[in-house]
């Protein structure tokens, strides 16, 4: 049996019993929940990663939702336990559900909520500034001046990558991937070829009307390309930025063998998931390529990295930050927390996830749904009609 959790409490005498596994930024989270009759429980707890049967001691007896993090591992174990304690909401604060066993929240009718939307720009923004960092080596660079080892402007310094005129290559031209694309076709004008499963086809109009605004104000214009296959992505660009979701067709998406298809001087960012990358390839590809350099803000194992990454030069890595910024961890606190209010209050689910601003209008009221839950089909949750 775990040892009791530290928690700290709102609104002792509310009638719905909330759980955040984690204190999240911002109050406005916890005030919504409060003016809704909910008493919440914030574990205060000093260590990163909860154990399933920490969480299992949070949720007790009676526990009408649980907001959660993407570290924690959300199976049977602990949807039978929420379900036991008459709990039927669970909202990751994230994006990604990978950690969420989504099949059992169905057996045991839990909602399962996400955050879409309100990081989209957030984690793009990291991985164009690792695209650059990577290019133009900013960090070695960094670390060669606090060593104290400038003594003055040489041709051949830090010479990296120009990215004007070269290609962008996006694998999950989703919310975030297109996002992405956007910044390096719009701020560094590279022409695009990008891999989905899917058309991208708002990235595909965008990237074709700033070439024509390019070509008529005498530059030459960008252009794109919607690859065949994942191959002639990692082929052809010279900077490549994942962004799928993971599941099983995305595990070890970029392995050994894709890796050696790409060119030796390219960029490799990951801001998705670590284990969409072979991470132990992927150092040897390092080791081996000198001039290939990658940023990662994910990792196969984390919080760990695969041995001999963090002594190679040519990788810039990160703790998973890219969501980072007070606005979007704030917003993201907010939808989890209206995703697990939402099914507590039988409100129906937002009809778009990918349009969640009501909800993060700090003057307003928001709508009474549910801003996105994953499995809301599956449990046939009604739609809401705003
Ligand atoms: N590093 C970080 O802090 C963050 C990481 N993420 C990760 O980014 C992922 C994407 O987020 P969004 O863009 O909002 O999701 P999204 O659902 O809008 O985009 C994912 C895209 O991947 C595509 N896809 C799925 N399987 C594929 C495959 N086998 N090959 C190529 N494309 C495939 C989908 O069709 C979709 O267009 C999240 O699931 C999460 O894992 C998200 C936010 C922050
Ligand atoms: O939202 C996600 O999926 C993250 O990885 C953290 O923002």
């Amino acid at each position: 049996m775990a040892k009791p959790v530290s928690i700290e409490v709102y609104n002792p005498n509310g009638k719905y019993r909330v759980v955040s596994t984690k204190p999240m930024p911002g109050t406005r989270w916890i005030n919504l929940l409060v003016e809704q009759d909910c008493r919440v429980e914030i574990c205060t707890q000093k260590k990163t990663i909860l154990s399933v049967e920490d969480i299992i001691a949070l949720i007790g007896d009676k526990c009408d939702g649980v907001i959660g993090q993407l570290t924690e591992d959300w199976g049977e174990t602990l949807f039978s336990a929420l379900s036991r304690a008459g709990g039927k909401a669970f909202s990751n604060m994230a994006v990604g559900y990978n950690n969420v066993d989504v099949n059992a929240a169905n057996k045991y009718g839990v909602a399962v909520g996400n955050t879409p939307g309100v990081l989209t720009e957030t984690t793009a923004e990291l991985a164009a500034s690792l695209s650059v960092s990577a290019a133009r080596r900013i960090v070695e660079a960094d670390e060669f001046m606090r060593a104290g080892l400038y003594d003055g402007w040489l041709p051949n310094l830090f010479v990296g990558n120009l990215l004007k005129g070269q290609t962008v290559g996006v694998i999950g031209a989703g919310r975030i991937g297109s996002a992405y694309a956007r910044m390096m076709v719009e701020g560094f004008k590279m022409n695009l070829i990008y891999y989905d499963l899917y058309q991208a086809t708002r990235l595909e109009k965008f990237v074709t009307a700033y070439g024509q605004f390019l070509q008529a104000n005498g530059e030459s214009p960008v252009t794109w390309k919607r690859a065949a296959s994942m191959d002639e992505v990692l082929r052809e660009a010279d900077v490549i930025s994942l962004h799928p979701i993971l599941d099983k067709t995305t595990y070890h998406l970029i392995n050994k063998e894709r890796l050696a298809t790409m060119k030796k001087e390219a960029v490799l960012v990951n801001c998705s998931r670590g284990p969409v990358v072979d991470e132990v390839a992927l150092v040897e590809h390092l080791k081996q390529n000198p001039m290939f350099r990658v940023g990662l803000d994910v990792f196969e194992d984390e919080p760990y990295m695969k041995p001999g990454l963090a002594d190679l030069k040519n990788a810039i890595v990160v703790p998973h930050i890219a969501s980072a910024s007070k606005w979007t961890r704030e917003g993201m606190a907010t939808l989890a927390a209206l995703n697990v209010l939402g099914k507590i209050k039988g409100y129906p689910v937002w009809s778009d996830a990918n349009r969640v601003e009501p909800f993060l209008n700090e003057n307003a009221p928001p709508p009474a749904a549910s801003p996105s839950i994953v499995n809301a089909k599956a449990l046939g949750l009604p739609v809401s009609r705003l």
